[in-house]
């Protein structure tokens, strides 16, 4: 069995590898972090993991995590920095849902986050956590940075269309809209329900700290920069991305329907829908899928990829259990193999 550690156990993200990591039939989970509620039990918490849960939580220190064979960070970023290098020593793979080590440039991970890194030595070894496109670097990580829930709906999206170099890659655009999930657990005015609920806006139009990443990633997939506008929204919704991608056709424009499904066709998580859907956030919500449509609206020379996730489980949680399976040289979806909640 693989020895898991959770740090940041009582967050939404940590509580959703708890749902997963519970029932898959490969892992023990051995130690669940949490400063506030050290000494609790997990199931006194999170009623819900009643005689599937058996351990309490404890602070989050070096020396209780030690003994796992992998330790997720599901925790604020800033924290997975000052620990991922004394849990490596130990031989411990460090898998971390925050955003430390995604970026490749320290100094432009500075300027987004507004701290310094704590270990840039770090950065070069981490690997991205994005199963369909690098999957043989993933099997060899041992500090594996999982990408945000934006941008995992965002490179999806535009994968196909950018590794055949079939749009203008100095005029991307993605129109994304998030629940209020995305924000975390923590109490903060903007995700009060008085403030989300029957609202709606888009906030970080300047410029949001998943920009950097989004553009790091299309790059490499496009072999060199891409220009892209990216605009993130808050619903009022709990679960869940949408993201509307736009794209001018360069050239001749392929069977763009065609082009989805053969690149999706041996991911298990990635289901091209048939031509002329609208994909739903409610139909991969609680599952580790993304939904992906394509669209050229009146034949002409626009084409818009509509992308859905849920932002706990494909944009955090269940992304990183397959990103665990690879690792541990287990079948990617052990553990994930789950059918959304329907409504
Ligand atoms: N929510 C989402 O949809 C997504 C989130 N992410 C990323 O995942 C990470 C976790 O997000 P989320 O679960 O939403 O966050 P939450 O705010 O819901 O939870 C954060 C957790 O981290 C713990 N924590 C906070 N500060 C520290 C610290 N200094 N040291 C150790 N533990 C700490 C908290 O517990 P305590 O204070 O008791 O220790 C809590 O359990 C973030 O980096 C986020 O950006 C990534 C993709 C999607
Ligand atoms: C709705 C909402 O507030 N979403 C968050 C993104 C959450 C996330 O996953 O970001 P990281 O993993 O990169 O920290 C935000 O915009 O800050």
């Amino acid at each position: 069995m693989i020895r898991a550690g959770i740090v940041g156990g009582t967050g939404y993200t940590g509580v959703e590898l708890l749902r997963l990591l519970v029932l898959h039939p490969g892992v023990d989970v051995t130690v669940v972090t949490s400063r506030s509620d050290a000494g609790m039990r997990v199931d006194a918490q999170y009623p819900s993991l009643r005689g599937l849960c058996d351990v309490s939580f404890t602070e989050p220190e070096v020396d209780a995590l030690a003994d796992c064979d992998v330790v997720f960070f599901a925790t604020p970023n800033g924290t997975a920095m000052l620990m991922a290098e004394s849990l490596l020593a130990h031989g411990v793979k460090v898998i971390d849902l925050s955003a430390d080590f995604r970026i490749k440039d320290a100094l432009e991970w500075s300027r987004w986050y507004g701290m310094e890194h704590a270990c840039p030595e770090l950065i070069a070894e981490a690997v991205y956590g994005l199963p369909e496109v690098n999957r043989e670097q993933i099997k060899q990580a041992r500090l594996l940075a999982c990408p945000g829930c934006y941008p995992t709906a965002v490179q999806l999206g535009y994968l196909p269309l950018i590794e055949r170099q079939l749009i203008d890659f100095e005029h991307l655009i993605a129109d994304v809209k998030s629940g209020a999930s995305g924000a975390g657990r923590k109490a903060q005015v903007p995700t009060l329900m008085s403030e989300t609920g029957e609202s709606f806006k888009a906030y970080a139009v300047a410029g949001h700290r998943h920009l950097p990443e989004i553009s790091q990633g299309l790059a490499m997939m496009a072999g060199k920069p891409v220009g892209l506008t990216f605009v993130p929204h808050l619903i009022p919704m709990i679960r869940g991305i949408h993201a509307t991608l736009y794209g001018r056709l360069t050239g001749d424009a392929e069977e763009l329907q065609a082009l989805y499904e053969e690149r999706y066709a041996e991911e298990r998580f990635v289901d091209v829908l048939p031509a002329g859907a609208q994909p739903d956030t409610r139909n991969v919500k609680g599952s580790n899928n993304c939904q992906i449509a394509i669209h050229q609206p009146q034949g002409k020379d626009t084409v818009v990829v509509l992308a859905v996730i849920d932002n706990l489980v494909k944009g955090a949680a269940g992304q990183a259990v397959q990103n665990m399976n690879l690792m541990c040289g287990l079948d990617e979806s052990v553990g994930l193999d789950i059918v959304a909640l329907y409504p």
